[in-house]
């Protein structure tokens, strides 16, 4: 499998083991040359992998293998992304090879070379510009999970939704001193300062940064929102302290073996009875980070498992007050997303290039049927420091439909 491989002959011999391999839902491959073959269960192909052309003959990694024939515009995959999610995860033993080794590389790393890295590979997501973000996020340029609410909810309804959620969880008061870790551009501190907060926002992205400051600036609300370019690593419980955190869309940047670091952190600048809402995407325990992600969207980050971080908590004297999955609600956040972005998709080309185009339908693409038919899901998790003795008492207020609105069958 490892290797060069002489050519187009030597490579289909590999792909066809390769998908043989896999299990889960029935699916077809066209290959280049114009043979057909069916592979996994018996039955309707529920997608198509369909080779435009002979692929490269080199094979290290198949996920990242076929992530950029995607790219090249070698693969085209028609049918359910869903099943296909499904099937990846159901072959993960087949697909997913790297992580161990991976871990182990990481091992012995010097915090300092540790921090370097992170924060680059957080800047080469996020400043991508914020000309190529206003040209498909939402008003509010949320760039998390929304909450759909109602079934007719748009992108920007779904957004502001999510940001009242997480603010009236958190039962923000005027005068309260707010954290914002992975403020993005602001929308989120904009709130809590509507609400009579002030906020300190922190990002690793300077174009967020600066995006977020003349937002702020044009709202009015200068003197109480503050922005920073930082590291969270860098703040310090001795000099600030917080009566709420919020972190939405970050955890996942934190990286694997420091979840306790950042609790500790955290907690060490809550004051006693104070609340912090963590959002996060989460994934079974085992779960292997897909390595075409890791190569090429998100280096270095890790998806968390929810019963991890709660038993967490408690060495830090953070208690678990509330949590609940949004899980659906990313996969239509994503699909609104991907809407965006097609018709937007002639701007990406030119701004970057088609092989660009692709990486990003196939991230946004692939990241909504990982939500429906994969093994993602997402976490808003509220916790106190110690006791907090004036939570509501009941949370229907959260929730005040008259009757619950369910997904349909397929989750859409
Ligand atoms: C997915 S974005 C979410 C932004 C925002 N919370 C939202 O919902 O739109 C993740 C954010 O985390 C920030 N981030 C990642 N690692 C960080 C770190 N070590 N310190 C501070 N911010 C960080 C990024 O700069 C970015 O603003």
């Amino acid at each position: 499998m490892l290797g060069e491989m002489p050519g187009g002959h030597m490579i289909k011999q590999v792909l066809r083991q390769l998908f043989a391999g896999l299990r889960g839902a029935p699916f077809a491959v066209h290959y280049w040359d114009g043979e057909i073959a069916s592979y996994g269960a018996q039955g309707k192909s529920a997608f198509v992998l369909n080779f435009t052309r002979p692929p490269p003959a080199r094979l290290e990694d198949p996920v990242v293998y076929l992530g950029e024939c995607y790219m090249d515009g070698v693969l085209e995959i028609e049918g359910s992304w869903d099943a296909l999610l499904g099937t990846m995860v159901a072959s993960e033993n087949t697909l997913f090879r790297r992580g161990a080794t991976r871990a182990l590389g990481w091992i012995g790393e010097r915090l300092q070379a540790r921090r370097e890295r992170q924060q680059n590979n957080v800047r080469r997501h996020y400043d991508l510009g914020n000309d190529f973000y206003r040209l498909w996020l939402d008003e509010s340029w949320t760039y998390s999970c929304a909450y759909f609410r109602h079934p007719d909810d748009t992108l920007e309804q779904a957004q502001r939704n999510k940001i009242a959620l997480s603010l009236d969880k958190l039962a923000i008061r005027p005068g309260m001193r707010v954290l914002d870790i992975g403020c993005g551009w602001g929308g989120m501190a904009l709130a809590a300062a509507q609400r009579g907060a002030r906020v300190l926002g922190i990002t690793l992205s300077a174009e967020q940064h600066e995006g977020a400051r003349e937002r702020i600036a044009r709202a009015g609300l200068s003197d109480r929102v503050e922005i920073r370019l930082m590291d969270y690593l860098d703040l310090d419980g001795r000099r600030e302290q917080f009566d709420r955190i919020v972190s939405v869309g970050m955890f996942e940047h934190v990286g694997q073996g420091h979840h306790d670091d950042f609790f500790a952190r955290t907690s060490s600048m809550l004051q006693g009875g104070g609340l912090m809402l963590l959002h996060t995407i989460t994934g079974p325990e085992s779960r292997e980070t897909n390595p075409w992600i890791e190569k090429y969207i998100f280096p270095g980050g890790h998806i968390p498992a929810p019963e991890t971080l709660v038993a967490a908590l408690p060495a830090h004297s953070f208690k678990l007050v509330h949590m609940e999955s949004l899980r659906l609600h990313y996969a239509r956040t994503l699909q609104c997303w991907l809407a965006r972005y097609q018709a937007v998709c002639s701007e990406v080309v030119s701004m970057f290039d088609e092989r660009f185009a692709r990486m990003w339908t196939m991230y946004l693409r692939g990241s909504s049927a990982a939500f429906r038919g994969g093994d993602l899901d997402i976490h808003q998790m509220l916790v106190s420091k110690g006791n907090n003795n004036t939570l509501p008492r009941d949370w229907g207020y959260l929730y005040n439909s008259a009757a619950p609105l369910c997904w349909g069958e397929d989750g859409d």
